[in-house]
Formats: structure tokens, C-alpha cells, sequence
């Protein structure tokens, strides 16, 4: 078990999550009365820095940027495939992982689906981290866009990944991002939401529960029930929305034009 998790050039290793964990995402949890009380993310008490802008906060240097990069890459290493199989996606040739981070979803997907091409869409200095230390060269299926995705037009795309993005987001967030996807593209084409989903009942699971007090105290955001992700996607224009629960950590939502 030790081999295969803990130990950090294994390659379901979670050695980097448990770093990050205990470094930083803790330091913010010590503050989680506060948290509940005042309804925002507790930066500023645990590393004196405004969240006014969420990824300056979480990026205050290049280093914790590299330690988020990590955290990010680990678990696809774990569920990325499940999530890509989720739905067949091989109609989609042109996809855009929005916020596509360390590129992990993006390797899986190119190599599931040979046809297809992902470009990895996220903020620039995350971008040429990602070419720089993440995705090999070889992988020539795999291409970059520097952008902020709620300030720049996104390029058109048979599909827009956006795995753990919107439940960074307030919901009107999310819906101007969503609405954004919907304009953009192709027809027939949409978006795949990848987040870890509440029961209706908001009875559990257990460990989604637990992640969304991680986005009440590290975020803008929560973790939602497949209804609510249905609510939003709708009111961003998509009628024809697909969930699948996969059994695993994440679950996955297909949203077409
Ligand atoms: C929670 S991470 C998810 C990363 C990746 N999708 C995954 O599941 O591993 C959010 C990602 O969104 C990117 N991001 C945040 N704000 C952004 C913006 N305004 N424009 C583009 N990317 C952004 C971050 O740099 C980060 O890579």
C-alpha cells in the first residue's frame, strides 16, 4: 500500500497531496469556525494575503504554484481515466481543457481517444510550467493556450473540459463561464463538467461533504448536487445534459449545445 501511495516516484504516488495537504490546506482549516461564521476563505488569516484575486493568493509564489501543480496531477493519476470514459467523447476532435493545470486529464484523454487534440487552456504562468516540467513533447496531440478564461474570448472547441473549475466559483461565476462555453462551441458541441457531486438529499457522500468546507475555506466556491450543475448549464443555454456518477472520486456531466 506504502509503495503504491506514499512513495513519491510511484505513479499513483499521493505523496504530493499529502504535502500540500499537511502545508498549506491545513493552515487554512485551522481557521474553519471563521470560515462558517463569515462565509469566505480564510487567506488572509493564514498566509496574510488577500483573496480578492483567488489564484494570486494561491500562487503568492512560483514555488506553492509547482506544490498546486502537483496536488492537481496526482489524483487523475489515480481516477483520470474513469472520468474520460465516463462518456465517448471520440465525436469531439477539438478540446479545450479549461484550467487544464499539469495537463493530467489531457494525457488521458488524447490517449483514449487517438482522433482528438487537447489544448491545455490556463493562466499563462501555469501554462509554461506545464510545457516546461509536465507534458513531454512527444505528446504533439497536446497544445497550449495561455488565457484567463473569465477575461478572454475562449477559441472555438467541439468541447470544453472543465474539471474541479466551477466549484472554485459562486454560481454566477459559473454561469458566466458556462455561457461562455455555450457561445463558443461548435454545434453539437459542449462541455464536460468533472466535479465530485453531493447526493440530492445533501445526505453525503461523506468525503464531498468534507471537500466542501475545503472550498468554503480555501475558495469562492462548494461542491454541488448534480441538480444544481443542471440548474446552472441551463440557465449558460445547454438544454441536453447527461450525468454519470462513477462510482470513483469524481463524476462527470456532458452538456451539449
Ligand atoms: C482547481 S484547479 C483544477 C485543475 C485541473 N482542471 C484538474 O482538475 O486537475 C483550477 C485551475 O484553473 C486555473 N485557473 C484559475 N483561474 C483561471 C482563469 N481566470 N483563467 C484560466 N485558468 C484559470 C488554475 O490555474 C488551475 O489550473
Amino acid at each position: 500500500m506504502s509503495t503504491v501511495f506514499l512513495i513519491e516516484s510511484s505513479p499513483k504516488s499521493l505523496y504530493h497531496s499529502i504535502q500540500y495537504s499537511s502545508r498549506t490546506i491545513y493552515l487554512c482549516w485551522h481557521h474553519l469556525t471563521d470560515a462558517i461564521r463569515e462565509g469566505t476563505n480564510q487567506y488572509e488569516k493564514a498566509f496574510g494575503r488577500n483573496s480578492k484575486d483567488l489564484f494570486q493568493a494561491l500562487y503568492r509564489s512560483d514555488e506553492e504554484m509547482v506544490k498546486f501543480m502537483h496536488l492537481m496531477n496526482s489524483i487523475w493519476n489515480i481516477c483520470g481515466r474513469d472520468v474520460i470514459t465516463a462518456f465517448d467523447l471520440s465525436p469531439f476532435r477539438s478540446i479545450y481543457d479549461l484550467g487544464g493545470c499539469s495537463g493530467a486529464l489531457a494525457k488521458h484523454c488524447v490517449s483514449v481517444y487517438p482522433e482528438s487534440s487537447v489544448t491545455i487552456f490556463d493562466l499563462p504562468k501555469v501554462v509554461k510550467t506545464s510545457r516546461e516540467h509536465f507534458v513531454s513533447q512527444r505528446d504533439d496531440r497536446i497544445h497550449f493556450y495561455e488565457g484567463d478564461f473569465f477575461k478572454d474570448a475562449l477559441p472555438p472547441a467541439d468541447l470544453y473540459i472543465l474539471a474541479r473549475i466551477l466549484h472554485d466559483w459562486t454560481d454566477q461565476r459559473c454561469v458566466e463561464l458556462l455561457r461562455k462555453g455555450y457561445q463558443s462551441c461548435t454545434p453539437g458541441g459542449g462541455v464536460l463538467l468533472v466535479e465530485a457531486l453531493l447526493h440530492e438529499d445533501n445526505s453525503g457522500p461523506l468525503t464531498v461533504q468534507l471537500y466542501s468546507l475545503n472550498m468554503l475555506v480555501q475558495t469562492e466556491g462548494r461542491e454541488r448536487k448534480g441538480s444544481e450543475y443542471s440548474g446552472l448549464l441551463a440557465a449558460a443555454g445547454f438544454t441536453c445534459v447527461h450525468i454519470h456518477r462513477t462510482g470513483k472520486i469524481y463524476d462527470v456531466i456532458l452538456a451539449r449545445k
